[in-house]
């Protein structure tokens, strides 16, 4: 039995469809994630798991029974949402304490377990206080506490990392993964970070414009992404579409993006021919600081450089067209007027140009 089994779900305000017939299911124990932009529908799909909104169509299973009926209250739901609600008379032990006192858990069996979570979140020293002086990053830790501890069917994790500074946040993006994991609790995480949903997905949906329009592991999404939209999304800095022309001639197939030509491994005569979207990632470009006159056509000026701490993007253009390459920062980058690329046609994704993925 699934620990929920959505089925066609759609929801309308006024004229937005926020969710657009969306099926998804999570096996019993398993993290999900749901990956899309602001405005995708992450939270519209959590709040009609919850009960917080009706659908208009569809049917919503919670270990095997129809709830969609049911009131928030009657639903086995855990959820911290972005906008965190801790009581504000409690202290962070009792506000995770709570959800395990309405069970009628045993005092010790509480201690233990509030102290168990609390280690994990990095909010032991604080449980003697109430929220008004928690920083932002505390009140998210004790609401997600909050939610883990709670007994449910299906937990609910709207963006729960959205507002820790970095290194608190990619810390306990691995740490979560394993209280996820070993608490045995059937999750949805929902966020619009792609660095989050590879640190933390096997089963990843990316959703875009009310739909679920890919699902597949973190590295399946970033490796063979279906559209330019969903590549786009996922990797950093986004991949670069260069508009390029296949050619197929006497069984060699070939890509010519500006006035570079590569040959095409593994695409075969048959393929398809003309106007296409090369794409390539910044972090596949190798770039040689060395400006190597003999092979000219392969020197890219440097338009523009951002240092973003142990990696640089680098502004590139060569033969006409604006590219971007992310390569490790090194000292003698500094200054550099032009690069020599070197591009590996093995990492190359072709799209249609109405940006279908073809290989
Ligand atoms: N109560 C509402 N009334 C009208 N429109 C709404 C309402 N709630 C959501 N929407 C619209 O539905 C669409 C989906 O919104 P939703 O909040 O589900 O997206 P999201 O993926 O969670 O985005 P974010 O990451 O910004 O939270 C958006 O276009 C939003 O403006």
């Amino acid at each position: 039995m699934n620990a929920l089994e959505i089925r066609n779900l759609t929801k309308r305000y006024g004229k937005t469809t926020a969710l657009n017939d969306v099926s998804l299911v999570v096996p019993k124990g398993d993290l999900v994630v749901l990956l899309g932009p602001t405005g995708a529908g992450k939270t519209t799909l959590q709040r009609l798991v919850a009960g917080l909104e009706t659908p208009d169509q569809g049917q919503i299973m919670i270990n095997g029974e129809d709830v969609t009926g049911l009131q928030p209250n009657q639903r086995a739901v855990s959820m911290v949402f972005e906008s965190l609600a801790l009581y504000p008379n409690l202290t962070a032990y009792e506000n995770i304490a709570h959800p395990l006192r309405t069970q009628g858990m045993e005092a010790r069996e509480i201690e233990a377990k509030v102290k168990e979570l609390s280690e994990i979140l990095h909010v032991s020293h604080i449980l003697d206080r109430k929220p008004a002086s928690f920083s932002g990053g505390e009140k998210q830790r004790i609401a997600i506490g909050r939610a883990l501890a709670k007994p449910a069917g299906i937990y609910l994790l709207d963006e729960p990392l959205s507002s820790l500074d970095a290194v608190l946040r990619s810390q306990l993006r691995a740490e979560l993964k394993r209280l996820l994991s070993a608490s045995g609790h059937s999750i949805i995480f929902a966020t619009p970070d792609f660095t989050e949903a590879l640190a933390l997905g096997d089963n990843v949906n990316v959703m875009m414009g009310g739909q679920i329009v890919q699902s597949g592991t973190a590295n399946e999404l970033y490796s063979a992404p279906s559209t330019t939209e969903i590549a786009q999304f996922v990797g950093n800095p986004p991949i670069n579409l260069l508009p390029a022309q296949i050619q197929c001639t006497s069984g060699k197939t070939e890509v010519q993006v500006s006035n570079l030509r590569f040959g095409l491994p593994g695409v075969g005569d048959d393929a398809f021919t003309g106007d296409v979207l090369l794409g390539i990632r910044p972090e596949d470009i190798g770039v040689s600081v060395v400006g190597n006159t003999q092979n000219s056509e392969k020197n890219a000026h440097v338009v523009d450089m951002e240092p973003l701490g142990n990696r640089t993007t680098l502004m590139l253009e060569l033969g006409g067209i604006s590219f971007s390459a992310s390569v490790e920062t090194e000292d003698d980058l500094e200054a550099v007027s032009s690069v020599t690329v070197d591009l590996d046609p093995n990492r190359f994704h072709l799209f249609s140009t109405e940006g279908k993925r073809l290989h």
